[in-house]
């Protein structure tokens, strides 16, 4: 029997981002060769018309698996019967804003997107938020949809990993295949902390194989931690095929798991592992097991990495609690 196509909703589709996904979900690459996916598009009133000429080309691509696309203006008709939603459409900061502004702005846009998700995705239900702040943002969206199991509200960290893997294989010499078990801890934010103490590289760890304590701690952190903001500088606007690029590579990795002998990196509701307050949306080290993320346990946390990672959590923590005071969980 044909498979049954998987409903994907993609907020902001017709943002730079979205258009940077969109095509690549269509192809296949996000569930898999054999996958048939439905897309539910959801934008803005003023934007549902670039939405749709960009449904425009993704029929003109004529994509065997791509069974349908719905656009809508509305959050609940999104959501229904969604199995993967990747939230991208966000509040950008606006001159003179503050964090706290920022928070509360999208607040507006996560509450509404939560209970959307409550009232009538599907049981299966997996959720990616990209659109910044996306951790304390995935956090808002999960309050409001307390019959979603908890765990299925993550943000995105993938595109720290990937920055952080090519940061690493240039500095060494050697390919991103040759490195293993990479980790960005904390916040998708300047605070982030990109870890190499535990990575692989052709049979020593990542520092080691380095062997430059200046370069990690004045060079790799702070390039990987502030890239987002060099690619501004650069091109006058944020990261885009290289955050679809990292949205594709997490859901991906969820739904069909991690290679064996690796991990990656994601933001996921903590459960308390390395002394990370339960319930705050962190990024780990991580596996995906028969469609779940696991964190990976046991790591030996130093006093270098035990500061940076504290100082990216305490972040998140303030964030959650002034969403808290904000009245949006
Ligand atoms: N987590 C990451 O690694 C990462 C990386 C890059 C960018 N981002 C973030 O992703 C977000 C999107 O980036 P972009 O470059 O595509 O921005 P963009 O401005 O090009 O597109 C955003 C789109 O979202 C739409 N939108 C706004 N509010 C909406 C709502 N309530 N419902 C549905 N759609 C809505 C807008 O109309 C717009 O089309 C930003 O917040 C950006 O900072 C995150
Ligand atoms: O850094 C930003 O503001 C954009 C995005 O989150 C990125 O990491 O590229």
């Amino acid at each position: 029997m044909a498979q049954a196509p998987v409903n994907v909703t993609v907020t902001g589709a017709a943002g730079q981002i979205g258009y940077a996904l969109l095509f690549r979900i269509a192809s296949g690459q996000l569930l898999g060769a054999d996958t048939p996916v439905k897309l539910r598009l959801l934008e803005i009133p003023q934007a549902v018309k670039a939405a749709e000429g960009t449904a425009m080309e993704l029929d003109d691509c004529a994509f065997p698996l791509l069974q349908g696309i719905d656009i809508f203006d509305d959050a609940r008709q999104a959501f229904d019967g969604s199995n993967v939603a990747l939230l991208v459409g966000a509040r950008p900061r606006a001159k003179g804003m503050e964090r706290g502004d920022l928070l509360e702005a999208n607040g507006g846009i996560f509450k509404p997107q939560g209970e959307a998700i409550n009232a009538g995705a599907a049981d299966d239900i997996r959720v990616l938020v990209v659109g910044n702040p996306a951790n304390t943002n995935a956090l808002i969206a999960q309050a409001h949809a307390p019959d979603v199991p908890a765990e299925r509200f993550t943000a995105m960290t993938r595109l720290d990993h990937n920055r952080a893997l090519t940061q690493l294989a240039q500095k060494l010499g050697v390919s991103v295949t040759d490195i293993k078990k990479l980790t960005i801890w904390g916040n998708h934010s300047a605070t982030q902390y990109p870890d190499i103490f535990h990575a692989e590289v052709n049979g020593t760890t990542g520092a080691q194989a380095v062997n430059d304590d200046a370069w990690l701690r004045d060079d790799f952190i702070p390039t990987v931690a502030k890239r987002g903001a060099a690619i501004i500088e650069a091109r006058g606007a944020s990261s885009a095929a290289s955050a679809a690029n990292a949205a594709i590579d997490h859901v991906h990795d969820w739904v069909n798991g991690t290679p064996e002998g690796d991990w990656t990196s994601a933001a996921i509701p903590s459960d308390g592992s390395y002394g990370v307050p339960e319930g705050l949306i962190s990024s780990f080290p991580v596996v995906s097991r028969n469609g779940a993320w696991e964190i990976v346990q046991g790591l030996d946390i130093d006093a270098f990495s035990r500061e940076r990672i504290d100082a990216s959590v305490q972040e998140l923590a303030d964030e959650r609690d002034t969403v808290r005071k904000l009245g949006l969980i």
